[in-house]
C-alpha cells in the first residue's frame, strides 16, 4: 500500500530537503507538500518532479498559521486521502529576531560556549507580531496550527489496525524558563520561538499518552544549526558566506552544527525508519553532523524539571485549562 506522507513547510530548507530524501528512498509513496504559497509549493513539486518523475507529489493550501485555513486544509485532506500514515510538522517562523552581541562575546569566552553554538541560549531574542485570528504569530504559526491540524485529522491518523507517526521540527532552542503555562502564547516575554518549540515537546507528549493505544505515535526533533530562509534572516547573507569556513571549523567542536538542508533532515527522516512503539517519547532526536561530514541522529532525554511539569501539570485538570486560552473570537 503506497504510504501518505504529508509535509507542512514543505516548499524550501529542512521540509524540502525532508521530500526529497523521503522520495529518494521510497518513489512510491505519496507525498503531500502543505504549503501556504502555492505559487513556491509548485516550484518545489516541480524541483521533486524533475529529480523524481514517477512520484505522486500533491499540493495542499495551508496558512498554519490561520485558524480558518488549517480547518479548511484539514477537510481538504479528509476528502483526498482515507489514511495519513506520517504527518510532518514543520513549517515555522523566528520573526524579527536580534543577536544579543555583547552576551555572543561573553559567551565565547566562557565554559558554556558548546553549549551556546548549540542552543543560542542567552544570546537571541526576537519581536512576535498579533496576527489576524488577534494570537500570537510565532505560538500560532510554529504550535497551535499544528496541533488543531492534528486534532481535525485525528479519524486519519488513528485508523483501526494501523500505526501513524506525527513529527514535530522542534529546537534545542526550546528551553524551559522560556515558557510558562500562565502566558503560553509568550505575550509578556522576547522569546517566542523558544517558548513555541518548548510548547511543541510538551505536546507532543500529551499526544502520546492520549493516542498510542489508538497506533498514533508522536516525537520531536532538532535539526540542529542549518543554514536556511530562517537563519538568513538573523544575520545578512555576505555575514553568514564570510564566516562559513568559521562554522566548518566550530563543526569539528560541536556536531549539532548541520549546516545543509539535506544533513539537518536527517532525524526526521530517520524516524520514518523506526518502529514508533520502539521511539522514546520522553526523548529530543537530534539531526547531527561530525567534523567529517557524517550524518547521524542521536536522542537527548528531556530534563527533569520538564518531566516534571508533564507529570504535574498535563494531568491536573484546572492546570489543563490555562493550556489553550483562546482568543474571545475562537472561543
Ligand atoms: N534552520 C535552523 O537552523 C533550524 C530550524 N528549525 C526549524 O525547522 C523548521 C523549518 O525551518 P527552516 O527550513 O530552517 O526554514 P525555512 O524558512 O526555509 O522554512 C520554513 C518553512 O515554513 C513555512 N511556513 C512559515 N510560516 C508558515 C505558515 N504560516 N503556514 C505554512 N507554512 C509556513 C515556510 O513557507 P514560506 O516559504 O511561505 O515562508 C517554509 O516553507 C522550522 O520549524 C524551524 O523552526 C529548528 C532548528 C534549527
Ligand atoms: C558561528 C559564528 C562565528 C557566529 C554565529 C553566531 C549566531 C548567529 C549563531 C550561534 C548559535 C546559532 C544558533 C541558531 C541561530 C544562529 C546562532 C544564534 C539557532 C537559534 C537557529 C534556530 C534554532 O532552532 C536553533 C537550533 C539554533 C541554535 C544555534
Amino acid at each position: 500500500m503506497r504510504k501518505v506522507v504529508l509535509v507542512t513547510g514543505a516548499n524550501s530548507g529542512i521540509g524540502l530537503a525532508l521530500c526529497e530524501r523521503l522520495l529518494a528512498h521510497d518513489g512510491q509513496i505519496q507525498l503531500c507538500l502543505a504549503c501556504r504559497n502555492m505559487q513556491r509549493a509548485e516550484a518545489a513539486r516541480l524541483a521533486l518532479l524533475a529529480s523524481h518523475p514517477e512520484s505522486q507529489v500533491a499540493l495542499l493550501q495551508l496558512d498554519v498559521g490561520s485558524v480558518r485555513s488549517v480547518f479548511q486544509a484539514a477537510k481538504e485532506v479528509k476528502l483526498r486521502y482515507n489514511r495519513l500514515d506520517y504527518i510532518y510538522l514543520n513549517a515555522g517562523i523566528m520573526p524579527n529576531p536580534q543577536l544579543d552581541i555583547k552576551a555572543f562575546f561573553k559567551g565565547l569566552f566562557s565554559s558554556n560556549v558548546i553549549n551556546m553554538f548549540a542552543t543560542a541560549e542567552g544570546i537571541l531574542t526576537q519581536k512576535d507580531n498579533i496576527n489576524s485570528d488577534g494570537m500570537q504569530e510565532v505560538f500560532a504559526t510554529n504550535l497551535f496550527g499544528h496541533y488543531l491540524l492534528v486534532r481535525e485529522l485525528e479519524p486519519l491518523l488513528c485508523q483501526p489496525d494501523s500505526i501513524s507517526q506525527v513529527i514535530w521540527t522542534s529546537s534545542s532552542n526550546a528551553r524551559r524558563s522560556a515558557f510558562s503555562l500562565e502566558d503560553i502564547q509568550h505575550q509578556q516575554g522576547t522569546e517566542p520561538y523558544s517558548s513555541s518549540k518548548y510548547a511543541s515537546d510538551l505536546v507532543s507528549v500529551a499526544l502520546n499518552r492520549r493516542h498510542n493505544h489508538q497506533g498514533l505515535y508522536s516525537s520531536v526533533i532538532c535539526p540542529g544549526l542549518v543554514m536556511t530562509n530562517m537563519t538568513y534572516g538573523i544575520l545578512p547573507s555576505f555575514f553568514w558566506s564570510l564566516i562559513m569556513p568559521i562554522m566548518w571549523l566550530i563543526r569539528i567542536f560541536t556536531n549539532t552544527f548541520t549546516l545543509t538542508p539535506y544533513n539537518g533532515a536527517e532525524a526526521l527522516f530517520w524516524l520514518s525508519l523506526q518502529k514508533p512503539e520502539s521511539l522514546d517519547p520522553l526523548a529530543k532526536y537530534h539531526s547531527l553532523t561530525s567534523g567529517l561530514g557524517k550524518n547521524y541522529t542521536q536522542p537527548h532525554k528531556v530534563s527533569e524539571e520538564t518531566q516534571y511539569l508533564i507529570s504535574s501539570s498535563l494531568t491536573q485538570p484546572q492546570q489543563k485549562r490555562n493550556y489553550i486560552k483562546l482568543t474571545p473570537g475562537l472561543q
